[in-house]
């Protein structure tokens, strides 16, 4: 069975065709890496995949079941999120907040296990040393992986990251692809990412998108290919270290 089964899928916002007609079938145990340019309906995609966005037409399913039952199996990182950066909440609250389950009172509180769950979690991510630290005072790479933590909270047996290293620095970024290299032995992941390098090193598949989907496959992509999804050069696309996931040109 699949794990994720997007078929035949679009997406409009009023007028605007964010993703069209898009099919998609993601494997368990996948590592997949979704590109494109700045406003290809990325974000769009993992936001359907997750049931926060109805498709105009087509559907997903998530291990076979359509939209309810998929709750527990994802665990989402959404794009740098805008938060205030006061607000009085530590890190193992945030990650304790991934055990919430939609049905939760206001006086919750969190079972022997839940708590458990997130001292692992934490231990598992580095993140023990920073557990009473507030929100706001992380810096980009250790919220990412307070954001990636808490996702994991929910046990998921898929993991959807929308940029996960965009505004982080070299050493964050690479702790951030070893967790997910980690990860990979246990579950299903899906990253949206304009980290071209990081393909070959980590990913083991690709999905190219620009409203429609042009390819999905072997990461090691043809230049042409990318060439039409991304409509520019392919040095553009890589910044600077251009063909290291590309195929040898053959003229
Ligand atoms: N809430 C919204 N309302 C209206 N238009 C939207 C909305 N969200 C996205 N769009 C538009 O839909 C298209 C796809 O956006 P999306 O954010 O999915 O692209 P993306 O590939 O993730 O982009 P980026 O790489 O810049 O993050 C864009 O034209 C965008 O302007």
């Amino acid at each position: 069975m699949k794990a994720i089964e997007v078929s035949d899928v679009s997406v409009y916002y009023d007028n605007v065709c964010a993703i069209r007609d898009v099919n998609l079938e993601i494997s368990e145990n996948e590592f997949l890496a979704i590109i494109g340019p700045n406003g290809a309906g990325k974000s769009t995609l993992l936001k359907v995949i997750l049931g926060l966005i109805r498709p105009v037409n087509g559907e997903v399913k998530v291990f076979g079941n359509s939209i309810k039952k998929r709750e527990k199996l994802i665990g989402y990182v959404p794009q740098a999120i805008e938060f205030d950066r006061n607000f009085p909440i530590s890190v193992r609250d945030v990650i304790l907040m991934g055990r919430l389950r939609s049905n939760f009172t206001f006086f919750h509180s969190y079972s022997k296990e839940d708590v458990q769950k997130a001292v692992d979690i934490m231990d598992r991510l580095e993140l023990a040393d920073l557990k009473e630290r507030q929100i706001g005072q992380l810096s980009s790479g250790q919220l990412q992986r307070v954001l990636i933590a808490r996702a994991l909270a929910v046990e998921p047996k898929i993991m959807l990251l929308d940029e996960p290293t965009a505004s982080v620095d070299l050493n964050s970024r690479n702790k951030i692809y070893s967790i997910l290299n980690d990860l990979k032995k246990e579950m299903t992941i899906v990253a949206v990412t304009h980290d071209m390098a990081a393909i070959s090193t980590y990913f083991d598949s690709v999905a190219c998108l620009n409203k429609d989907l042009h390819y999905h496959g072997d990461k090691e992509l043809e230049e042409a290919a990318l060439k039409k999804v991304y409509g520019c050069p392919i040095e553009l696309i890589a910044h600077g270290v251009p063909h290291r996931v590309f195929r040898a040109h053959e003229e």
